[in-house]
């Protein structure tokens, strides 16, 4: 009689190939899981904060030029009472999901929030807050061929939760484009939180050698996260500085454990970069959408993929220094 197969013998054990990505630096340590080869991603710092140029600290705002809420501490910060939450477009319930907007888009540009935290009279005593600085979910890095490394969810994530703050390097957009070229192809995690809008100051994060597992969230043309504007402190009309904002990527669906996170990053990425989206979701908004053509280009995708990483890694080997070319940092949070 044949000996009976074992449920577990006949599936491979995930390779971990790093333990922990963020090196103890979030409260849950983030595996990377590659079942492919023993690659793993490229160095960067990881950080769970932004850090700014010089020339985008200086275009932020202190805190004493911008305005808070009036809130009694026990008042619960109400809509129509409390002027951070009527600045804001989202509204959160007690468990900080967001409710009453309609939720399952992407475009980040609508959605803002405004929190209440220790400049506020209320001394954020009121829960308004919904930026958290490290990863409150459990979540691994894993390596698919066509799209390198992406976040995979470990447990439920209901819609409207807050996941991760987006961190990188704070810069100007006229800095970063004159030390973009250095850079070439480094663009990949780059995140445009354009402030036009408020104060004519655009402002990029750049999460190319500092950031933390939001720069491996890849796109699908249906995401399953959308991005919330979070600012600390009611914007103050006619201020030249600007009150930058925290990129908050929030689940727009229910997510289970397994899926992976998508965001959008908009077709202009893809049509930038000249390379194809491989999301193959039915809603596809990037040509080519006819699946065959795809797969022809895919291929062309996951080998120029390979081409860029290998010399991302000769360069760490040969310099042993990627960070330096990054402009000259101080923290600033
Ligand atoms: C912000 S990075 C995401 C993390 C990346 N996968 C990695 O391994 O570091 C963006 C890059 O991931 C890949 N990518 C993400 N989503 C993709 C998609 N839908 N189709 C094709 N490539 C994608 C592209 O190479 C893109 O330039």
């Amino acid at each position: 009689m044949p000996a009976p197969v074992s449920f577990r013998s006949r599936y491979k054990p995930d390779k971990v190939v790093v333990e922990d990505l963020s090196i103890g630096a979030e409260p849950i340590p983030i595996r990377v899981i590659n079942n492919y080869s023993d690659e793993k991603p490229n160095i960067f710092n990881y950080a769970t904060s932004n850090r700014f140029t010089n020339d985008a600290s200086k275009m932020v705002a202190p805190v004493g030029d911008m305005k808070a809420c009036s809130c009694h501490p026990r008042s619960g910060c109400l809509p129509g009472e409390c002027e951070c939450e009527d600045a804001s477009s989202l509204i959160f319930d007690p468990e900080s999901r967001i409710v009453g907007q309609p939720i399952g888009t992407s475009t980040y540009n609508d959605h803002h929030y405004v929190e209440c935290g220790s400049h506020c009279r209320c001394r954020g005593k009121c829960n308004r807050y919904m930026s958290h600085d490290y990863l409150m979910k459990k979540v691994e890095i894993h390596y698919k061929p066509n799209m390198g490394f992406g976040v995979i969810a470990k447990q439920h994530i209901a819609a409207g939760m807050p996941i991760i703050n987006y961190v990188g390097t704070v810069v100007t957009k006229e800095y970063h484009d004159e030390y973009r070229n250095q850079l070439a192809s480094q663009t990949d995690y780059i995140f445009d939180n354009l402030n036009e809008e408020h104060s004519g100051i655009a402002v990029l994060t750049d999460a190319a050698h500092h950031g933390n597992i939001s720069r491996f969230i890849n796109h699908s043309c249906d995401p399953n996260t959308q991005i919330v504007k979070v600012y600390p402190y009611i914007y103050a009309h006619g201020s030249e500085k600007i009150s930058l904002p925290k990129i908050v990527i929030t689940a727009s669906q229910n997510i289970r454990p397994g899926d992976e996170l998508f965001v959008s990053y908009g077709s202009s990425y893809f049509h930038t970069r000249n390379i194809p989206c491989l999301c193959y979701t039915f809603c596809c908004f990037v040509p080519p959408f006819d699946f065959e053509e795809k797969a022809q280009t895919e291929k062309e995708a996951v080998e120029e993929r390979a081409v860029r990483r290998k010399a991302v890694r000769e360069n760490w080997h040969n310099t042993g220094d990627i960070p330096s070319i990054d402009p000259p940092v101080f923290d600033i949070d």
